[in-house]
């Protein structure tokens, strides 16, 4: 379901409905800014992503080609958006009695170039990551042609394209959509996390 400057009332239906929600304006113009000077600020520390978990971990290029750097949940520059994920983890238990008590995050960019194949955000031995949040920190000029797409196959076998315009927000149950993000033709930033049950 497609939400616009929605509270977060209607995320948590949407995802007791159909599974996922694309939220857009979830944060404002000058509070993606901000995030993704710091994300760019911290750019000397990211490192390419891999696939899989401790001694599996592995640099794969063909299955995805981005770079992460994961955050401290105490960081002292990211208390705002830290707050709004600590409230949608809270209507989440109280409405939807997910049990959350763990929210991972990283700070992702892909280059131009830049994919992730089709895959299901849980490890095979390890699945605990029950909701996943994708925050979308790009220039509000982002076009199609631009590509960085997410792609979100559904149940009845459709799929839906999400556009990662900055202030985006998009959430989705972990373990039922596989997804994939469309190769991007320019630098394409996010914050990406889940929520985990311990
Ligand atoms: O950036 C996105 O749109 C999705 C990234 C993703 O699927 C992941 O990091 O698991
Ligand atoms: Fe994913």
């Amino acid at each position: 379901m497609i939400l616009e400057n929605a509270p977060l009332s209607a995320l948590i239906d949407a995802l007791a409905g159909e599974g996922w929600a694309e939220a857009r304006g979830f944060l404002s113009p000058g509070e993606v800014a901000r995030l993704a000077g710091i994300s760019q600020a911290r750019r000397q520390d990211f490192h390419r992503a891999s696939i899989g978990r401790a001694a599996g971990q592995n640099v794969r290029d063909d299955i995805r080609r981005d770079a992460v750097l994961w955050i401290d949940n105490q960081d002292p520059e990211l208390g705002f958006v830290m707050q709004r994920f600590a409230d949608y983890q809270q209507q989440l238990n109280r409405e939807l009695y997910l049990g959350l008590n763990e929210l991972e995050l990283h700070f992702a960019a892909y280059p131009a170039g830049g994919f992730y194949q089709r895959h299901l955000d849980q490890h095979r031995q390890q699945d605990t990551r029950v909701v996943t949040v994708v925050l979308y920190l790009n220039p509000p000029d982002w076009q199609s042609d631009d590509g960085g797409q997410l792609r979100l196959y559904l149940d009845d076998g459709s799929h839906h394209d999400v556009q990662p315009a900055g202030g985006t927000l998009v959430t989705f149950l972990s373990n039922r959509f596989e997804h994939e993000v469309i190769p991007a033709r320019r630098e394409r930033l996010s914050l990406t996390g889940w929520y985990r049950r311990r």
